[in-house]
């Protein structure tokens, strides 16, 4: 279970996040949507343990991240593809994680056969590597210990067709087996296809929260969002 309760988030005075609280249950994938600056990724960052709630609480299986006694098996997250060394090989950026782990680098093998990294791809640098590439290999380090609850930041970003395609299976089988993952993404369709909850934010607050079907009534998830959305825009002066 993922969980942010009441929380609250102020830079220099301005509320990125205002009185947050939503909940991703095992076995589910939950959109997290909302416009640009909305402040998902500054919930998916408190709930990573890379920042502090101002007020409130985050919880990942009922514990803030900084308590979680074994995280890298409890929660793996994607906050940005492009965050590793660009003169890394992927398969060094996977053999390190393992090793914090405390896995075997046959584990290595695996992921990278999970997210369809070839062998020969694994051993360049990172910065040869196109954006879906990236994205592939953030989400195989996520997947390393195997964990119950998955946070990833846009994932699907850079991806071409097939590769979404796979990501939509994978995220589906991950839930099927019991994981809690959230999922942030401004690609509402294929939201609309992943996802079974959805989490609406705009302005730092919750705009709505509820199964695909109890939002959409009958309107697609694009026409759902802009008209949720639409409010949450400051008209130009
Ligand atoms: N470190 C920071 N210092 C100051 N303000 C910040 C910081 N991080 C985020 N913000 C502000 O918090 C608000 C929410 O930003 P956030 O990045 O969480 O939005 P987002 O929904 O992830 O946007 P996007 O879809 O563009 O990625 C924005 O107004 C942003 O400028």
């Amino acid at each position: 279970m993922i969980e942010l309760h009441r929380v609250t988030k102020t830079y220099n005075g301005v509320k990125a996040l205002d009185d947050v609280s939503f909940t991703v249950h095992p076995g589910s994938v939950t959109g997290f949507l909302g416009p640009n600056g909305a402040g998902k990724s500054t919930a998916m960052r408190i709930l990573a343990g890379l920042a502090r709630p101002t007020s409130g609480r985050a919880t990942v299986l009922g514990k803030p991240y900084a308590e979680l006694a074994r995280p890298g098996y409890d929660v793996g997250t994607l906050l940005d593809a492009g965050a590793q060394h660009p003169g890394r090989t992927g398969r060094e950026v996977l053999t390190l994680g393992a090793l914090m782990l405390g896995l075997p680098k046959s584990r290595v093998d695996e992921v990278l056969d999970l997210v369809g990294l070839t062998g020969k791809e694994a051993g360049r640098p990172i910065r040869g590597y196109s954006l879906g590439m990236r994205q592939r290999l953030g989400i195989g380090h996520a997947l390393l210990g195997r964990p119950r609850a998955l946070i990833l930041d846009e994932p699907a970003n850079g991806l071409d067709p097939q590769g979404i395609q796979w990501m939509r299976e994978l995220l589906r089988g991950l839930a099927a087996s019991g994981c809690a993952v959230l999922l942030s993404s401004h690609l509402l369709y294929e939201v609309e296809q992943v996802a079974d909850r959805i989490v609406m934010i705009g302005a730092g607050r919750v705009l709505a929260d509820g199964t695909l079907a109890e939002l959409s009534q009958g309107r697609t998830l694009e026409q759902t969002f802009l008209a949720l959305t639409s409010q949450t825009f400051r008209t130009p002066a």
